[in-house]
């Protein structure tokens, strides 16, 4: 399956948005509560908000015009009272919206996060890191922004317009056209050019993603640059991406800026329509002077929010592009799905590949037609040359991929049948450069162990005696209590190992995968580790892959594994010289 993200094109986005909108509602129903209170605020405030023009013009004509001061005072008082409670509107309604964006921003990065927790490790071979980051962290908040700030400004614009529009036309019906005549030019420039400003800001995400993983990529590798003074590369690629980001931005940023000054110009050309032909109706008789102020108030109110909305239109188009990069990682869907258990073959091995063929996506097969079994209880040594396909077969055994064609069985029931809990469960995998995350040993060592989550550390102790372990820990100053920093240099690889190791001993697994995991480990470390591999429970399984021999020499079955095939190579001896035989031959 294509997980790669930035392998749809834009205009494939395009088409897809309206299905897309449509999953957004769903999400924005969950703040329906918030939302309704806040329009009916908004309601009212835009109510108050569009009888100041009639208060004002009332007040020129009736108490202006006579000199009636008390009168003046009188509705200048109304006024400000109308302003006072407008402005306490708006405050309830800015921190009611900001909530409910913090909340979608929360909602969103969950959902996201959880998405990505469920993909297969295909997704992650196929992304950059540093562009997941990018969709988890900017696009989410280019959504937060838009509901925080720019919902109710939109909702609010587009409802002052309206009341607006019907008071300029039902005043003055001839005035309300030539007033409102510009709108229809700036309607029809606004959609004209929207779907071009939605792609050149999907473009912009699109190449801050790229920064993101290059930033990212030379950051997580700084050793190796400094090391082979590769430092004008990775400033090379880096000025690349930073150049491209800079021309999307620009070019974004350029359309985005447009709508501002094209509808300010609109608005002026409405507001001398007003005024020309306001003033001659006023030598007619027909207006007022106080009319005419409360008209030319309207107008502004039809077009304020104009100018404005020019603002969030941009913002709404680069929320919607960063809607639909979200987007695109929540409609994935894992390929690794469970399927229904079928039936189950009677005194079946721990594991059994049956005819297995496999080949990384987009890539040439790498197992051809393998098959093997794995009992219950018995120590298998995968051993063969770089490259040969060890650690793709022990991937098929934790069914970090599926099998392309043929079967792998795990206790005589399809693999594929186990929920993912169920299986990890029965089989540990160590990995050769295993994942610890900030926090003690402890905390990472029953890291996903419900048995012993709730541990005291002397507890843990004991426990850890018990499966000998402690020898382990001694390694560690701090023993349980040694402070793990994730990415951080204050551990070696070798330790690292060792925690990965007591982790997975401590879930009791049917069947324990060892990659190369005492590659980095010094000869006495690897003894003890030795030891407690004999100390499993003796239904333990266990698969060693590793390329010092020494480390296989107890090893019940031998299998060889050379140009994705799978050969039993027998005894320790007959192992070691096929592969100083396949070293001969290359
Ligand atoms: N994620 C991947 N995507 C594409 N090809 C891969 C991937 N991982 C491994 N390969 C390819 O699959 C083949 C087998 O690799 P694998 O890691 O299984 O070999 P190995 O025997 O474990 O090697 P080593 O002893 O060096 O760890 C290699 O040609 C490798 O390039």
């Amino acid at each position: 399956m294509n997980y790669n993200l930035n392998n749809t094109d834009t205009t494939e986005q395009q088409h897809t948005s309206g299905k897309r909108l449509l999953k957004l509602l769903a999400y924005i129903k969950t703040e329906h509560r918030a939302l309704i209170v806040v329009f009916g605020i908004m309601i009212i405030s835009q109510g108050l908000s569009i009888t100041v023009p009639f208060v004002v013009g009332y007040t020129i004509d009736h108490y202006v015009a006579t000199k009636d001061f008390s009168g003046i005072l009188k509705y200048a008082g109304i006024l400000l009272g109308m302003f006072t409670v407008n402005l306490a509107f708006s405050y309830w309604q800015t921190k009611m919206m900001g909530s409910v964006g913090q909340r979608m921003l929360y909602m969103l990065r969950n959902a996201l996060f959880v998405k990505i927790q469920e993909l297969p490790i295909a997704f992650f071979n196929q992304n950059k890191t540093g562009d997941l980051i990018s969709r988890i962290n900017n696009d989410t908040d280019k959504m937060n922004q838009f509901f925080s700030q720019s919902l109710v400004q939109f909702a609010s614009g587009i409802m002052s317009m309206v009341g607006a529009g019907i008071f300029l036309l039902s005043i003055n019906f001839k005035l309300g056209i030539a007033t409102l005549a510009p709108a229809v030019f700036l309607l029809l420039f606004t959609r004209v050019l929207s779907p071009l400003v939605k792609k050149r800001n999907a473009a912009s995400m699109k190449s801050t993603g790229s920064m993101s993983a290059e930033i990212q990529e030379s950051l997580s590798n700084f050793k190796v640059i400094i090391a082979f003074n590769r430092r004008d590369y990775f400033r090379k690629r880096f000025d690349e991406v930073n150049q491209e980001n800079y021309g999307t931005a620009k070019s974004a940023g350029v359309l985005n800026n447009i709508f501002t000054p094209v509808f300010s110009l609109c608005s002026q050309i409405a507001m001398l329509a007003v005024l020309a032909y306001g003033i001659y109706l006023i030598s007619t008789g027909e207006f007022t002077v106080g009319l005419l102020i409360s008209y030319l108030s309207f107008s502004s109110y039809f077009y304020n929010p104009i100018r404005q909305l020019a603002i969030l239109w941009t913002n709404f188009q680069m929320a919607m592009a960063g809607w639909d990069r979200i987007s695109q990682i929540l409609e994935l869907e894992s390929d690794l799905k469970v399927l229904p258990a079928g039936p189950v073959k009677e005194n079946a091995p721990l594991i059994s590949f049956q005819h297995v063929h496999f080949g990384y996506p987009g890539g040439k097969e790498i197992l051809h037609n393998v098959s093997f079994n794995l009992e219950q209880g018995k120590t298998y040594a995968l051993v063969g040359p770089t490259g040969g396909g060890k650690t793709t077969t022990a991937s098929l055994i934790a069914r970090l991929y599926d099998p392309t064609a043929g079967e792998v069985l795990l206790n005589g029931r399809d693999i594929r049948s186990y929920t993912p809990e169920e299986r990890t469960r029965k089989i540990g995998f160590i990995l050769q450069e295993p994942f610890l995350f900030s926090g003690t040993i402890q905390e990472n060592i029953v890291y996903g162990n419900p048995v012993y989550a709730d541990y005291t550390a002397e507890q843990l102790d004991a426990v850890m005696e018990k499966a000998g372990l402690n020898t382990l820990l001694a390694r560690f100053e701090d023993g349980l209590a040694t402070n793990i920093v994730s990415g951080n240099d204050g551990i070696s690889l070798g330790q690292k190992q060792l925690i990965a190791f007591m982790r997975a001993v401590l879930r009791d697994p049917d069947l324990l995968v060892l990659d190369e995991a005492t590659a980095n480990i010094d000869t006495v470390t690897e003894q003890q580790l030795e030891a407690v591999l004999q100390k499993l429970p003796a239904h333990t399984t266990r698969v060693i892959i590793a390329h010092r021999l020494n480390t296989i020499e107890n090893a019940d079955e031998i299998f060889f594994v050379n140009n994705g095939e799978i050969a039993r190579a027998g005894s320790f001896s007959h192992a070691m010289n096929m592969l100083v035989q396949h070293e001969r031959n290359t």
